[in-house]
């Protein structure tokens, strides 16, 4: 049976680059871009810089197959021009060069606390929006996004907007909810926007959505991403999904190392 190559193009497995998606989170002055090379997922650096072997294969990101772009509200930036200039220049695959500059993006070095501490205490939504491309590699029903595949990318999302508030300390998702709206179209490009709503003792409570500027009523204009201010809330008729929860800071990275030997015994 031939597929419909319009909902399954087998050389879309890439991240389209330039996209309109993200040439309109780029004109919005609310939010500046992050290069995705320098706020890469953790764990894979991790694992390798650190040796504690986290030894498990990745899922669904393994090959990226998430490509993602990352933006947070413009004023809490913690890279420097310099180093966001180079990262131009890496090759997607060059994993060893991503995940030194990893290491450098979360060190919490004092510069770097004190412009996350300033822009927090001047009452800043501390929040990470961007698009995502949701290749084919996670299709569920018949030319849409596997709800899994889409619950996967929220965890993951909402784990790097964590850690990059909170500047290295290592958390794990106690709970996240996940809501679907509207199915997820496979191949294509998508918004989200995710926030940390408040923060109590060791926890965090954390909600957003996936959303899609086209997904409103039919007969009115779609979203403006270029012009709306994100630190407001996301109007609910764009959402493709939606995810609230929770995620908890680890007194230490060795109560992972701790488990892995208690789950060999
Ligand atoms: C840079 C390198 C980074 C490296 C780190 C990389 C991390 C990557 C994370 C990626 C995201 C994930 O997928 S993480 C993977 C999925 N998540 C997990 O596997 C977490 C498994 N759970 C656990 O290990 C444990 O439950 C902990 C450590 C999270 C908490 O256990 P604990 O320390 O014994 O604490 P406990 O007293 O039980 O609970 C703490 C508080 O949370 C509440 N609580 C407990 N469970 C829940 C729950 N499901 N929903 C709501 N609330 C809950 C309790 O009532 C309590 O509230 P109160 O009495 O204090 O008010």
């Amino acid at each position: 049976m031939s597929r419909n190559r319009s909902l399954h193009n087998p050389n879309l497995t890439s991240f389209p680059n330039p996209s309109p998606e993200f040439g309109a989170l780029t004109r919005n002055s609310s939010v500046t871009f992050i290069p995705d090379t320098l706020l890469w997922w953790p764990s894979y650096s991790y694992r390798k810089e650190s040796g504690i072997g986290f030894s498990g294969e990745d899922f669904f990101y393994r090959d990226g197959k998430f490509g993602v772009r990352y933006f947070v509200p413009t004023g809490c930036v913690l890279v420097n021009e310099e180093t966001a200039a180079k990262s131009e220049d890496i090759p997607d695959d060059d994993m060893e060069y991503k995940i030194l500059k990893m290491a450098k993006v979360f060190a919490p070095n004092k510069g770097k606390v004190e412009t996350l501490r300033r822009f927090v205490e001047d009452g800043g939504v501390r929040s990470l929006t961007g698009v995502i491309h949701f290749a084919n590699d996670t299709e569920g029903p018949p030319g849409f996004v596997h709800g899994g595949a889409t619950f996967t990318a929220f965890d993951q999302l909402v784990g790097v907007m964590v850690h990059y508030y909170a500047l290295h300390s290592p958390h794990m998702t106690l709970n996240l909810t996940i809501h679907y709206r509207k199915p997820m179209p496979l191949g294509s490009v998508q918004f989200f926007h995710l926030r940390i709503a408040k923060t109590e003792g060791r926890k965090m409570y954390v909600d957003g959505c996936i959303f899609d500027p086209s997904a409103g009523d039919a007969d009115e204009e779609p979203f403006d991403v270029a012009g709306w201010d994100f630190s407001q809330t996301i109007p609910e008729k764009y959402a493709r999904a939606k995810v609230e929860g929770v995620f908890y800071r680890l007194a230490g990275i060795e109560y992972l190392e701790q488990n892995r030997k208690d789950s060999r015994l």
